[in-house]
């Protein structure tokens, strides 16, 4: 038996949600371009979950179901207010905070189809309202509850702020959801496979997957990046930062992928809307900062950037806090969990590899006072 470090190259389920095909991603056989140009995320929820695009009917009930289920339960939002609020990752505050709400859902364990279905619908609902509260309450700001008139993106900006967004930041949202929504096997949907595949239950899944997604090797890199960002602070700064990170070994943040190699197709869409919103907000600096960064790594690496990179620089030209970054990936990501986490348990086997055992052999046992 010999290991492959992170199981690279290894082909570990089949799937029909997404591939990545030379450097081409796309949902359930859509191009991610064309499905960014043309579709709402509530479609590509739609299209993860049941294979198809929805038409009208179906994509008006979808809306209506995930507005009526965005309100959480009291008790979790009162539950903020006792976190250490001031020390606490909205990451972590989101994994514990999903994980409680399985507690509140009577069908947490029903595992029949339209169940899950149910629960599927209740937890991506319910995600944005989630991050949005835990924001406002560590702001001392009381939360804003759901509009049942507003889309996701939409909602999601108004909680955050309790005010209406502007159509160019519901537009920039939205396209930031749908570029996030899923990602064949990328590890953080791998760790919510692994998890239900032992027949546990969907909380459980995403609850595993959001602790994976917040690390800085995966979703948590859009946070760093912005924190890179600002270090540098100035295009002038850019090389030689990124000359020493590089003199020490250091990796650069939102740059290369286990997958692509000639580069993410999602990152031209996010670098478009960079520019684009860094110009209206007044702060052009963010993204020919980024810009300079890509230029000077790139003339040393062969690393284009992923879709943490300019995402940062949109981000934070929405006027979100930067350690939020990561929990939006989760709201969006949490609709590709799901789609896996129902493939899954379709056609269910327990995911159990092996290990190359690489310690002493056979040893004698040496009794404790021996010892
Ligand atoms: C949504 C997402 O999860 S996208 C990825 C988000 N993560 C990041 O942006 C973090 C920075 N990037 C990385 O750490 C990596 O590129 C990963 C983890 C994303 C993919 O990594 P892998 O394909 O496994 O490459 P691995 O980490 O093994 O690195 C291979 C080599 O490339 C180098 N390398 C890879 N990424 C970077 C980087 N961002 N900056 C500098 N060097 C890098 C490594 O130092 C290593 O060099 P060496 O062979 O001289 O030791
Ligand atoms: O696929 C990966 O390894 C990481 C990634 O880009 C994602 O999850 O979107």
């Amino acid at each position: 038996m010999t290991a492959t470090r992170g199981l690279e190259g290894i082909v570990a389920t089949t799937s029909s949600i997404s591939s990545i095909i030379d450097d081409t991603l796309t949902y359930v056989g859509y191009n991610i371009d064309d499905l960014t140009k043309n579709a709402s995320f509530e479609e590509i929820i739609y299209l993860l979950w049941h294979l198809e695009l929805p038409n009208k009917q179906q994509l008006d009930e979808l809306k209506q179901q995930l507005a009526d289920n965005m309100e959480v339960p009291q008790e979790i939002i009162d539950s903020f207010k006792t976190y250490p609020i001031e020390k606490v990752h909205p990451m972590a505050a989101l994994r514990t905070a999903v994980s409680t709400l399985g507690l509140f859902d009577e069908e947490a364990d029903v595992m029949e189809k339209e169940a899950n279905f149910r629960k599927a619908i209740r937890l991506q609902a319910k995600m944005p309202t989630l991050v949005a509260a835990f924001a406002r309450i560590r702001n001392g700001e009381e939360p804003v509850a759901p509009n049942k008139n507003f889309g996701l993106a939409k909602n999601f900006l108004y909680m955050l702020n309790g005010e209406e967004p502007s159509s160019i930041e519901i537009e920039a949202m939205d396209k930031a959801l749908i570029l996030h929504a899923d990602h064949e096997l990328n590890a953080s949907t791998f760790t919510a496979r692994v998890c239900v595949a032992t027949l546990s239950d969907m909380y459980s899944g995403v609850t595993a997957a959001i602790g994976a997604l917040k690390g800085p090797l995966h979703g948590g890199a859009n946070e760093q990046v912005m924190k890179m960002l600002t270090e540098v602070g100035s295009v002038d700064k850019a090389e030689e930062y990124i000359l020493n990170k590089l003199a020490n070994k250091e990796k650069i943040m939102g740059f290369g992928h286990r997958v692509y190699r000639k580069g993410d197709p999602r990152a031209k869409h996010l670098r478009e809307m960079s520019q684009k919103l860094t110009e209206i907000t007044g702060e052009p600096q963010w993204y020919e900062i980024s810009e300079k960064v890509r230029e000077v790594l790139t003339s040393k690496k062969p690393l284009p950037p992923n879709v943490d990179f300019y995402s940062a620089s949109v981000y934070h030209s929405l006027n979100i806090d930067h350690d939020l970054f990561t929990p939006i990936f989760a709201v969006s990501r949490v609709s590709g969990w799901i789609a896996h986490i129902l493939e899954q348990y379709e056609n269910n086997r327990l995911i159990r590899p092996r290990a190359e055992y690489t310690g002493p052999g056979m040893r004698t046992f040496k009794p404790l006072e021996d010892r």
